[in-house]
Formats: structure tokens, sequence, C-alpha cells
């Protein structure tokens, strides 16, 4: 329904978006995600109709929204928007919030559409009370009804759970997107959570200096990062050095030789770098490698260690917290690793095999 086509948006000389390109579906939930000053946002106002083109091609259901010299108003591109300061009007009870978008309806269907949204985002007690008057939660409900209000084909929200606490931001945002996959609704969130963008996306394009890197389900973002800036950015985890080994799908590293769920593309002896998440090392009962735990980080369940091999590399491991290792204590780990990610020590910065 959505397809971005090598859009380009510069402020002044400087490109801040540079030939971006993906496409959304009826009823897909998208995220982009990225560092601070990565793109996100111009992205977001250029569907939105805010940002000019200077190269490419915003359409929807097959009509060119935007392209260099073309910009439909924003007014008339049936989009939808939440902003993260919920950018309510102050004198206009949550009832007429809600109504804004709805002039062109008679007050009859007006009513009812306010009804109806009201529940989908539970404040039907409270539709006679003004935005000063609701909690951060409330307000970004309302912002949220108001936006879907006109049935847009499509909603923009930028960053809008970044003002509320850690637990009602979670709820919040598996609220809304339980909302909007039950109005079918597709959706760009901007975000730089990772586990927000996890938690509400079915896919997710990684931002890195106003270039996609990635367009992919969570999944496969940090499963099959496409090259060394997904990988850097996405999850936790450590690169060990590694030797391709006689068969395609071995990597020798001081952790042994471990076996790849692919064929590496390179010849035996390339020198490799191999990405280890904290959940493909684990405690060997036998043998294994001796490692000795430099850091921890408790976070109820289970535990995140660094720890350091008798090379100096270094590993983390995510382990049960039910045992507790103590700073210098020493563990025998080996990996467990499924997706075993390798990449070229010569060409760090492009190309997964
Ligand atoms: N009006 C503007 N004039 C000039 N440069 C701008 C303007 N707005 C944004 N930029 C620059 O464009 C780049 C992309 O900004 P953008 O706001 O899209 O990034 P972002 O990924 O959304 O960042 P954040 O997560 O910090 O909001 C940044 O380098 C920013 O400084």
């Amino acid at each position: 329904m959505l397809q971005i086509h090598e859009i380009q948006c510069q402020y002044e000389s400087d490109i801040v978006v540079d030939k971006v390109s993906f496409h959304v579906n009826d009823g897909d939930i998208c995220s982009l995600l990225g560092p601070s000053g990565c793109g996100k946002t111009t992205i977001l106002r250029a569907i939105a109709g805010f940002q000019p083109l200077t190269h490419g091609q915003v359409i929807l259901r097959d009509q060119c929204l935007s392209q260099p010299g073309k910009l439909v108003d924003p007014e008339q591109r049936n989009i939808g928007m939440v902003f993260q300061d919920y950018a309510l009007f102050p004198h206009l009870s949550v009832k007429d919030n809600i109504r804004f978008g709805l002039r062109k309806q008679s007050s009859a269907q007006q009513n009812s559409t306010v009804k109806r949204l009201l529940e989908l985002v539970q404040l039907e007690d409270i539709g006679h009370r003004y935005p000063h008057e609701l909690s951060g939660g409330q307000q970004q409900r309302v912002a949220l009804a108001r936006a879907l209000a006109p049935s847009p084909d499509l909603l923009l929200l930028d960053e809008p759970f970044s003002n509320l606490d850690a637990e009602l931001r979670k709820r919040l945002s598996l609220e809304v997107r339980d909302i909007l996959k039950e109005l079918k609704i597709s959706a760009i969130l901007v975000t730089h959570d990772q586990q927000e963008a996890f938690a509400f996306s079915d896919q997710i394009g990684l931002l890195h200096g106003g270039q996609l890197q990635q367009w992919d389900t969570p999944f496969n973002l940090y499963h099959e990062p496409s090259n060394r800036t997904v990988a850097d950015f996405i999850g936790e985890g450590c690169f060990i050095p590694g030797v391709i080994g006689g068969e395609a799908n071995t990597i020798s590293t001081e952790l042994g030789t471990l076996i790849g769920n692919r064929a590496y593309h390179w010849p035996q002896g390339s020198p490799v770098e191999v990405l280890l998440r904290p959940d493909d090392i684990v405690l060997s009962e036998l043998g294994g490698i001796t490692a000795t735990v430099e850091k921890k980080v408790f976070s109820g369940s289970a535990t995140l260690y660094t720890l350091s091999l008798p090379t100096g590399s270094r590993v983390e491991a995510l382990l049960p917290s039910h045992r507790d290792y103590a700073i210098k204590e020493t563990v025998q780990i080996t990996t467990e690793a499924d997706h075993l990610i390798a990449f070229s020590r010569e060409e760090v910065l492009h190309g997964a095999a």
C-alpha cells in the first residue's frame, strides 16, 4: 500500500536521507529504528508531506504523493500522525479533540465515531475532561484516537511513547499494536528503542547515516544482520576472531570449531569475525573453555555476564540467575549457536555470509 522508492532528502546541501527504499503492505506495522540523527523523523515527515524530496517517490495506493517538484498537501494524504508530545488541543475536551478531524461528517456520524474510539482506547468515562486533567498515558491514547478518527490509510507514530515511564510505555505500545491490528491499519513507528521496535513491529528498517541498512523482520534483524553496522547496533553480543575451516560451514575459533547453519563463501583459511550473542554461550558441564567473569548485570530471571577468554577476547553470556557467579570466578563455557554470522575481517563494514 505504501511504496518508498529511492527517496532522498536534503537540508540545504546536506543529504540526510540517501536513496531509501522500502514498502509497507496493508495492515503491516513497521518501525524505523536507528541512532539519533540517522534520518528517521525526516523519512516520516517526507511520508506525511512536510518534507520535500530531492530524489525518488512516495506512492500511497498507487498515487504518487511526493517526488521532486511535487508535494501533495499533508491534509490531502489520508495519513494520520501521532507525536511524542501528544499535540492535543488544550482548550478542547477529549471528545472534541477526537471529533476535530471529523468536521465533514454529520453530527450523528461524529458522535458514533467518537463513542467507538473512546471505547477502543478505554477512555469512555472521561470524554468530558480536558487534556490537563489527564495522565500522560491517557493523553497519548486520546492522541491515538484523534489520529484514527478519520480512518487513515496509514498511521505515522513519531516516538509516541518516549515521554512515558518504562512500564507504561511497554504496556501502551502493546495496546496500540493490538488496536492497529484490530482495525487493520498500517503504521510506521519511529523509535530508537530496539525492544520497543521488536515488540511492536512486523518489519523494521534499520537506518544509519541516512541510509537504510536492512529492512526485515525483528527475528532476522537480530539473527541475520546483513552487515556489521546492523550487527553492532542490534542486540548484545561480541565478535571473536576465527578462520574458515576445511568444510565450508565450519569456523575454527578459540572456543573450538563452530559449525554454522550455512556455507561461508570465503576460501579455507580466510580470517573472519564471528558474532556470538549472549544466548549463544552456555555453561559446559564436560570440558569447554575456561572463562573469567569480568562484569555482570542482574536483570531478574537472568544475568548478563561479560567473560574474558584465555586470549583476552571477550564474550557475553546470558545465564539463569539462580546461580550467581562472582567477579573473577571462572566458568566452563561452550557455544550453542543456531545462527552463526561471520564477517570478513578485511571488509568488516560489508557483507555477511
Ligand atoms: N530543519 C533542519 N535543518 C537542518 N538540518 C536538519 C533539520 N532537521 C533535521 N536535520 C538534520 O538531519 C539529520 C536527520 O535528522 P532526523 O531528525 O531525521 O534524525 P532522527 O533519526 O529522527 O534523530 P532523533 O532520533 O534524534 O530524533 C540530522 O543530522 C539533523 O541534524
